[in-house]
């Protein structure tokens, strides 16, 4: 008999803990532990809970992910090895970064780690779209770039939901006009950018689905570029990944953001009007998928050693 690996979502009744538990659910090698309803904010009960697990996955807002570290780190050796959905920890120091397509070796670190901080969903869009080009030399670390994004509104947690579906919230909107979003630190730290690249997210009427999307000068970039030494670094990097790949362009001028929802997949559109000397990228993935819960269990995957460090 094969034994199980023990596993606690913490926050289990949110949206990404509901998504993730929905998708453990059933597992033959998983035994997932969890708090009875009114016992899932008490302290010493999850101490408990997190002293008899293998795995904790934290799917709870910053503060309370950071007080379940705390916990953790409070339990020494019975500590479980964790991996956090939230933003606390994205870029902290001791954590590995959840993103198994990142570079050579990241699955590997992911499936040997202690700590994993999963992704954040358009953090996962726009890394997926300039890592390979900086490490092909197509884009300088200190190039300035602005990046545009669209999400469903489950980007926003069980409160944007409620609030799209009681009929509250417009068709689409801009938003995080501070120019300040939480995922410019991770989008910098893993795409290697010096520069801080202006991030506009909007969200839609729309429960999931996510494009994230970078206009680029060509005659702007180091030893200006085609459209098809995009395609060619994206095609290298990306070989032999089971969840990202290099899509066509598409025939109808038109990008869904619906199109992979229920996926755990990415797809990377290179878009080019050479006359112009103009690009887009593009990249398109179900912001509850490869943005969140997918890539959570793709990472959980690796820390169980089913994947055997690839990607
Ligand atoms: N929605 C998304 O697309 C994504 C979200 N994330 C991240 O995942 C985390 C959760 O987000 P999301 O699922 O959207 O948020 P939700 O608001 O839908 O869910 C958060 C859940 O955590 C519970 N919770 C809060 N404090 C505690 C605590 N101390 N102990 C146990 N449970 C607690 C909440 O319960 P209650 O409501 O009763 O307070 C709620 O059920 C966030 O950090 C977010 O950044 C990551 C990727 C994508
Ligand atoms: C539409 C919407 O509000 N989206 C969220 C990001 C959701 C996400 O996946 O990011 P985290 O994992 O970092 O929470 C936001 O902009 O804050």
């Amino acid at each position: 008999m094969t034994t199980k690996t023990k596993i606690f979502i913490d926050g289990d009744a949110g949206t990404t803990g509901l998504e993730i538990r929905e998708r453990l659910a059933g597992r033959a090698d998983i035994a997932l532990l969890a708090l009875p309803q009114e016992q899932r904010k008490n302290v010493a009960a999850k101490r408990d809970i997190l002293a008899s697990v293998d795995i904790a996955i934290l799917c709870l807002p910053d503060d309370a992910a950071r007080e379940t570290v705390a916990l953790c780190g409070a339990l020494g050796d019975e500590s479980p090895r964790l991996l956090d959905a939230s933003t606390a920890h994205r870029v902290a120091e001791g954590w590995v970064y959840g993103f198994a397509e990142l570079c050579e070796g990241q699955a590997a670190a992911i499936a040997h780690g202690r700590r994993i901080a999963n992704v954040g969903c358009y953090a996962t869009g726009a890394i997926a779209l300039i890592r390979p080009l900086v490490d092909a030399g197509l884009i300088r670390s200190d190039q300035p770039l602005t990046i545009n994004a669209i999400s469903g509104y489950s980007g926003g947690g069980r409160q944007m939901i409620e609030a799209y579906e009681r009929g509250e919230a417009p068709a689409f909107e801009l938003y995080a006009l501070s120019l300040e979003h939480k995922h410019v630190p991770e989008i910098m730290a893993y795409s290697k950018l010096s520069e801080r690249p202006l991030f506009v997210p909007s969200v839609g009427n729309f429960r999931q689905g996510m494009l994230v999307s970078m206009p680029l000068a060509l005659d702007a970039l180091p030893g200006k570029p085609k459209a098809e030494d995009f395609e060619g670094a994206y095609a290298g990097h990306y070989a032999g990944a089971k969840h990202v790949r290099l899509a066509a362009t598409p025939t109808s001028g038109k990008l869904d953001p619906l199109t992979l929802n229920g996926t755990d997949d990415l797809e990377v559109f290179v878009i080019a009007n050479e006359a112009r000397r103009h690009a887009l990228l593009v990249a398109r993935l179900d912001n509850l998928g490869k943005g969140a819960a997918g890539a959570a269990v793709q990472n959980l995957d690796l820390m169980m050693g089913k994947t055997a460090g690839s990607a």
